[in-house]
């Protein structure tokens, strides 16, 4: 299982597996460290022994962070694989990306780390304001 994630792969151009596989693992830190140039706007954190990606992002007002999003989550949605939404201080976002099922990061997770990337999130929501 290991030897597929040594090959840093074109993550955009995956897509998501269903994460009910019983042998499904939490890859190795220096595995994660090999993918992230291909998410080099996150990071790489560590919280209570599980491995995630963080990226944070300041919107122009609480309902820019809700509509951020929705579109994030029609990604999440035709992925089948979801990130933790985060909105505080009104107009603070971060998403969290992990694999649930197995309590750490699998290759699902960086793929849809990279494909929030591709949406250009802030450019979306300001192009949004002036339709
Ligand atoms: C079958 C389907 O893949 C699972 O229910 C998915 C749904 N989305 C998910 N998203 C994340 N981040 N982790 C999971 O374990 C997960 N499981």
């Amino acid at each position: 299982m290991a030897e597929q994630y040594m090959m840093p792969t074109c993550l955009i151009e995956k897509k998501c597996v269903p994460c009910n596989l019983k042998e499904l693992r939490p890859m190795d830190e220096d595995v994660a460290h090999t993918l992230m140039p291909q998410v080099d706007k996150w990071n790489l954190v560590k919280e209570s022994g599980v491995l995630k990606l963080r990226q944070s992002w300041t919107v122009k007002s609480f309902t820019k962070g809700l509509e951020f999003f929705k579109i994030v989550a029609n990604l999440a949605e035709n992925e089948g694989h979801h990130p933790d939404l985060h909105l505080v201080n009104w107009n603070n976002v971060t998403i969290e990306i992990w694999t649930h099922a197995c309590g750490g990061l699998t290759e699902n997770d960086f793929i849809l780390a990279a494909k929030i990337d591709k949406l250009n999130l802030l450019e979306q929501i300001r192009r949004n304001a002036s339709e």
